[in-house]
């Protein structure tokens, strides 16, 4: 069945029921250590994880590891350009929850991202970011401790899809020429328009599909969140792309509202309650004058819709969700993404579950990442429906490669998503309390260590790990 790589000979399989994981007590887990820092990180993260799997069940549980190899490693063993080699798609395939390092992808040409082709091969269309900060983690933030928010990242299409042409190339002049002459045309909102005949082209696909299942996942966690979290903040850049970022926003408000509807108001339907529940005599107009500040200039059509929109939000769910029934729904709402990123940043406790596009969530991040102390402390989840990769948000760092340097708490962390996923919280507890505590006691690496005041000694990759370890207690 495997070219080159033996499952290990103890340990059992991973399935799926439902979507969610039947785990027994020796799951094989395959791993990628990763390209550049990986040779450091992976290390460092298996030491840990087995280091509290070990006392959490005092050898009941253990997970069996199964080395999978991509990115340069596995051009090493398969040979030339045999990035992503058969033997670690049947692996994952097989045990469904597999946790890797990162991968490096070129910039500008060569190979598409190995990161990206896993998403899209297992079909992991949400990628869950968490950004929280560890008490005593140093911060170019001053209030770091209150951003606490999950990115739900769709992680399939998008711009990731990768389907561009390059400029100059026959195809790409091609699609130009039709498009300038004849689709352009023919679309009359888009005027004059031309595109530069020497541009490059992407395309940007977001579904219906896509953009819906991953709000649904963000919406059944948000769910399971304490009630002042239970909250869903759709990010778009829908003022300027209309019918791909604006389309995601709708989608979101169309899901939240039919799938969940008992469960969930809106920020508009929120405000057109509050108003009626101040002044029981509103009358449709006032009501709708108050959500919409710019209501006196709007077109008459623009007024009727606004209007209409308060009396059906009314005579919905007044009912259910009125007399500030309202108040204990996840509240979903949406902002544009330039203003999301200052938003986390001046409004940090404002926002729980934020639910983007795959560019989007990309950007953000990184930068949630960097208000809790940076790239060393986000870790990050793939998930679909029959399969999980857990992976950090940060890449390869290559210059830190094999130094013994670089912070390995991000696949660490995401260590600890893997054993939540798999209902192994005793341990994942224990790691949690190992990092925060080390950390608490300025044992940290390099990255962190720069940014405490006074600076302190940095520890290296290996004994950060060692040092989670004892903190364990
Ligand atoms: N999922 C994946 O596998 C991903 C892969 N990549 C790929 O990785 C490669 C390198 O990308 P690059 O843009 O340099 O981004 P990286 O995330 O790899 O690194 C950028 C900088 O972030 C900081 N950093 C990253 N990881 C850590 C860590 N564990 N601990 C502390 N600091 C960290 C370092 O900053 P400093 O030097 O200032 O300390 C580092 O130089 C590219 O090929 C890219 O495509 C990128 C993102 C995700
Ligand atoms: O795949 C890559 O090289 C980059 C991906 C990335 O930045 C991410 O998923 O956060
Ligand atoms: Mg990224």
């Amino acid at each position: 069945m495997y070219d080159k790589i033996t499952p290990p000979t103890t340990g059992a399989k991973i399935t799926f029921k439902n979507g969610e994981p039947v785990v027994p007590e020796n799951p094989i887990i395959p791993f990628i250590q990763g390209d550049g820092t990986g040779i450091d990180i992976w290390p460092a993260t298996e030491k840990v994880l087995d280091a509290a799997v070990a006392k959490a069940y005092k050898g009941q549980r253990k997970i069996s590891w199964f080395r999978v190899y991509a990115g340069d490693e596995a051009c090493d063993l398969y040979g030339t350009y045999q990035y992503l080699p058969q033997d670690t798609l049947t692996a994952i395939e097989e045990y469904g929850v597999a946790i890797k390092g990162p991968l490096t992808t070129p910039v500008g040409g060569g190979i598409r991202s190995l990161n990206v082709a896993l998403r899209q091969i297992f079909d992991l269309y949400t990628c869950v970011r968490p950004c929280r900060y560890y008490a005593g983690t140093p911060s170019p933030h001053k209030t770091p401790e209150k951003l606490d928010v999950i990115i739900y990242r769709e992680n399939t299409e998008d711009i990731y899809l990768g389907i561009e042409w390059k400029q100059g190339s026959e195809i790409g002049d091609r699609l130009i020429k039709f498009l300038n002459e004849e689709l352009i045309p023919a679309t009359p909102e888009h005027g004059k328009k031309q595109i530069p005949l020497d541009a490059g082209i992407g395309i940007k696909p977001i579904s219906k599909t896509g953009s819906q299942r991953l709000v649904r996942r963000a919406i059944k966690h948000a769910l399971l969140l304490p009630k002042n979290k239970q909250q869903v903040t759709l990010v778009h850049k829908g003022n300027i792309m209309k019918y791909t970022e604006g389309a995601f926003r709708d989608w979101g408000y169309e899901l939240a509202t039919s799938e969940f509807r008992n469960e969930t108001v809106t920020e508009r339907e929120s405000w057109i309650l509050g108003n009626k529940e101040k002044n029981a005599n509103l009358s449709l107009e006032e009501n709708a004058r108050m959500i919409d500040p710019g209501f006196d200039s709007l077109t008459p059509e623009k007024k009727a819709q606004i209007v209409k929109e308060v009396e059906t939000t009314l005579n919905t769910i007044w009912e259910s969700h009125g007399n500030g029934k309202w108040k204990e729904k996840i509240m979903v709402n949406d902002r544009i993404a330039d203003s999301i990123f200052q938003q986390i940043q001046t409004r940090p406790d404002e926002y729980s579950i934020l639910a983007t596009m795959n560019l989007n969530g990309d950007y953000l991040s990184d930068a949630a990442a960097a208000i809790v102390g940076g790239l060393g402390m986000g870790p990050g989840a793939n998930i679909g429906d029959s399969c999980a990769i857990f992976e950090a948000t940060h890449g390869t760092a290559p210059k830190h490669a094999g130094l013994d340097r670089i912070n390995p708490g991000s696949v660490i962390l995401s260590g600890v998503m893997m054993l939540e996923f798999m209902g192994w919280q005793e341990a994942a507890d224990l790691v949690k309390k190992g990092l925060g505590d080390a950390i608490a006691n300025s044992q940290v690496t390099y990255d962190l260590a720069r940014l405490m005041e006074p600076p302190v000694e940095p520890l290296k990759c290996s004994e950060f790990a060692d040092a989670i370890i004892k903190h364990f207690g």
